[in-house]
């Protein structure tokens, strides 16, 4: 893969404003090419960066009834739930776009974290088949245009954390985890596989609580000899980074 592209901003502000401008332009060639626009989504702050998708000019910039929007990672909850993935994206977002509840890939309630994990992996396997979503050529995984990553301030992305075995695996495409350090416990991730086989990924850091860890990753001494879930994170057409004065301060 290319060295990752790092954009450095003064504010969060502006990392929102940056970050639209970059998923307009990558919805419109995906659009343009294939008639759709596959998105991933992570829960946490990043939905907060997302809200200049919701506002002029941005909001009328896209064609938003060709947008397929999923869960990188979902906590296993009702999706009314203060805790879901879900409802924070649709509260903050999802709910302020045109977006078709149809194009909007929910988990399954009432299921077990393992149980909703299959289900979310058969669901997009069968999307795979009748061609809603592309395949890697090169590793047989679903090939999103686009995800859209945080990380925590120990190094985690989705829920793949640094001492879980779930980070290793290599044939799931969507796996789960009922201890998850960050609550609540339960709760399904993306895997690597997965992940990496995405067209696009931009991660999306900002604050102080992730200085440290911006720096493992991205300093001059970043080590890689057991790298940190974030360091792992490598997908097929681009990596690039959006980050603000404050993530940047230990750099
Ligand atoms: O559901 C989740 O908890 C996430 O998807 C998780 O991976 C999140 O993206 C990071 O923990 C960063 O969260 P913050 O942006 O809130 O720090």
């Amino acid at each position: 893969m290319a060295p990752p592209t790092i954009h450095k901003f003064e504010s969060e502000e502006q990392v929102a404003i940056a970050l639209a401008i970059y998923i307009l332009h990558l919805s419109a060639k995906s659009i343009a090419s294939k008639g759709s626009f596959s998105v991933a989504l992570s829960g946490g702050t990043l939905i907060n960066t997302l809200r200049k998708l919701t506002e002029p000019p941005y909001v009328s910039s896209t064609d938003w009834s060709k947008w397929l929007i999923f869960f990188l990672d979902e906590r296993v909850v009702p999706l009314d739930h203060p805790d879901s993935n879900y409802n924070l994206a649709h509260g903050g977002f999802l709910s302020k776009v045109p977006i078709p509840e149809s194009n909007i890939y929910a988990i399954k309630e009432k299921l077990s974290p393992k149980e909703a994990a299959d289900e979310y992996e058969q669901r997009l396997k069968h999307l795979v088949a009748n061609a809603t979503l592309k395949t890697s050529p090169t590793t047989g995984f679903a090939k999103f245009d686009l995800m859209l990553v945080g990380i925590g301030p120990e190094g985690h992305v989705a829920s793949l954390f640094c001492w879980h075995f779930q980070r290793f695996e290599k044939k799931k495409w969507v796996t789960f985890i009922t201890d998850s350090p960050k609550p609540p416990s339960n709760r399904i991730t993306f895997t690597f596989p997965l992940i990496n086989s995405a067209d696009k990924i931009a991660m999306v850091v900002t604050g102080e609580d992730v200085a440290d860890v911006v720096n493992v990753a991205l300093g001059k001494h970043a080590r890689n000899f057991y790298p940190l879930p974030v360091q792992k994170v490598s997908p097929e057409g681009g990596l690039t980074w959006f980050l603000d004065r404050q993530a940047i301060s230990e750099l």
